[in-house]
């Protein structure tokens, strides 16, 4: 599902109504008939105190409507205008007097009123800004909102959590309402998604009000939100008459002494998801552990003992990946850099791997284009610099990613993976997968897709979610603490499986 930016949701917008022909308070009645249609189906009639705050724009007008509706069907309502501006919208106001209409009046708050009493057991309809907002609220609008945050009570967000602008991060924490809620239109929106934004979002829903498909399929979108239906034609079948060559010989090179168990992860890994042939590269006190640990894996070493100083591999490796538990020994590093002199084809690279590239620069420019790098976010911070913002991370790793020609996966609860400008958002995962080595089990896997044949950005998208949903297994078994990265790696299976489990035997449930 493609993330538009707001001017690209207005453009949206504009295009429905033309083609449709239709005026916009007609959509406005359309949207906000969904969020009654959500909110009735919930409540079902129960008594309970519905306390809708709508702001004076086309968010406002949505919470107008709502109250309408609400009013119509007996709910007990109290309507509240945020009356931050004298410039009301249109359909705000039309949608103000339909209510007014049905004898309704709404209690206007501005900067001298008393805050209204908000009791936990409300449910609150935050309807106050949408993607409209374009500066800060005024402190008052901002007390408002945090005297909501400390209701307790459920807050469903129209839209967006209100105070939240959708290309930026907040100019005041304080001033962003916690959604409980957001039910959202038509496409969501990229804040619900990283760190610093996603904290207002508990949970949300896209409501879908019919914007023309035609402009959302022809805009091109900067982001991409990356469910089952975007990640499942991205798999690349079995063959009958395949055999083990078919799939690749995939090469894990790393580990040093006390970090094994980053390469017995990410080989096993490797050979889950899929890879005909694994061989793992390790220094001499590896090699026990991983030929009894594995035995699948075949299992070369260096000349050291307890690190890498060489590499040398003996065939043509399909895809190498490097880097996990390699450490930093001068000679890892030089072996490093020579070995990357030496290749030429896309190859995985994590972890100590992008630390010597953080070190050593000058080797960026020897790493194969179309590689697949996977920093945590210190790893990434080494490689691009600070940041400002979630946002200036993003454009930062953008403009390092196309520089080199390179697919950065972001790791985070949503990892999001950049590539020639774009950048695709997971939706898989869970906070069980903050643990130790998980991230090898992500390098092995992404490695053995490659070995499959999967295109670079593919192997990172799809190995990316397949993780992720790995997790999901996990955790919905042994819950989030037990989770280990060798509990990703038994679940690699169950979530192919997953991943192509009919639609109807779904449960209709769209929450995140
Ligand atoms: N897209 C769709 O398909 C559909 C969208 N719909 C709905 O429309 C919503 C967007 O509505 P919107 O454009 O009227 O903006 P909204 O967020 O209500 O803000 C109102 C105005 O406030 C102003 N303003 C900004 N910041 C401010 C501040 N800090 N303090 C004070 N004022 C501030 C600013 O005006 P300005 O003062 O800059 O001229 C802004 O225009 C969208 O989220 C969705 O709910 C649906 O109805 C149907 C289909
Ligand atoms: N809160 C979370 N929600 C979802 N996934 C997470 C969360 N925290 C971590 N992960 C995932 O777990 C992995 C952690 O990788 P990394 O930090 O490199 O671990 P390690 O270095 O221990 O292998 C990444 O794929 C990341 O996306
Ligand atoms: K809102």
């Amino acid at each position: 599902m493609k993330i538009f930016s707001a001017q690209q949701i207005y453009q949206a917008d504009k295009s429905t109504i033309q083609r449709e022909q239709i005026t916009s308070d007609v959509l406005m009645e359309r949207a906000a008939t969904q969020l009654f249609e959500w909110l009735h189906s919930r409540l079902r009639g129960t008594q309970v105190n519905v306390q809708l705050f709508c702001g004076i724009g086309n968010n406002g007008g949505d919470g107008m409507v709502l109250a309408r509706k609400l009013h119509e069907h007996d709910y007990s309502i109290k309507v509240h205008v945020v009356n931050y501006s004298e410039r009301r919208s249109e359909d705000f106001l039309l949608n103000l007097e339909r209510l007014k209409d049905m004898k309704v009046w709404p209690d206007f708050i501005n900067k001298e009123s008393d805050l209204p009493q908000i009791s936990p057991n409300d449910i609150v309809v935050d309807a106050i800004f949408g993607i409209g907002l374009n500066r800060a609220p005024d402190d008052w609008v901002g007390n408002l909102i945090r005297h909501i945050n400390n209701s307790r009570a459920f807050t469903l967000s129209v839209d967006v959590p209100s105070g939240l602008p959708v290309d930026r991060n907040p100019w005041n924490s304080e001033y962003v309402i916690r959604a409980s809620y957001v039910l959202s239109f038509q496409l969501p929106k990229l804040v619900f998604f990283l760190p610093e934004t996603g904290i207002y979002v508990n949970q949300w829903e896209i409501v879908d009000i019919g914007l023309d498909p035609d402009c959302i399929a022809k805009t091109d979108a900067d982001f991409e939100l990356m469910g089952r239906p975007e990640v499942l034609p991205m798999y690349r079948p079995r063959l009958k008459f395949s055999h083990k060559g078919t799939y690749g010989h995939s090469v894990i090179i790393g580990g040093s002494y006390g970090k094994i168990g980053a390469v017995q992860l990410a080989t096993n890994a490797c050979l889950s998801v899929g890879s005909g042939l694994v061989t793992a590269f390790v220094p001499k006190c590896g090699y026990d552990s991983l030929q009894s640990a594995v035995p699948e894996v075949m299992v070369l070493t260096g000349s050291r003992e307890k690190s890498i100083s060489e590499i040398e591999i003996p065939f043509e490796p399909s895809v190498v990946g490097i880097g996990m538990g390699i450490g930093l020994d001068d000679d890892t590093v030089s072996a490093f850099g020579s070995f990357l002199k030496k290749s030429n084809s896309p190859m995985v690279i994590d972890a100590d791997g992008l630390n010597i590239l953080s070190q050593n620069p000058e080797m960026l420019k020897d790493v194969p284009r179309l590689s697949v790098l996977t920093p945590h976010p210190k790893e990434l911070q080494r490689l691009i610099g600070e940041w400002a913002s979630d946002f200036d991370k993003l454009e930062k790793t953008k403009a390092f990613a196309s520089k080199y020609d390179l697919v950065v996966v972001v790791k985070g609860a949503h990892t999001i993976t950049i590539y020639n400008g774009k950048g695709y958002v997971n939706t898989t995962g869970n906070p069980g997968m903050a643990t130790a080595g998980s991230g090898d089990v992500l390098t092995g896997m992404i490695t053995g897709l490659l070995a499959q044949g999967y295109l670079s950005v593919e192997a990172a998208i799809f190995g990316v979610y397949l993780h992720g949903l790995a997790g999901d297994l996990g955790a919905s078994s042994m819950g989030y603490e037990a989770l280990k990265a060798s509990i990703l790696v038994k679940h690699i299976g169950n979530a192919y499986s997953e991943l192509f489990r009919q639609p109807e035997m779904e449960q209709k449930d769209n929450a995140h």
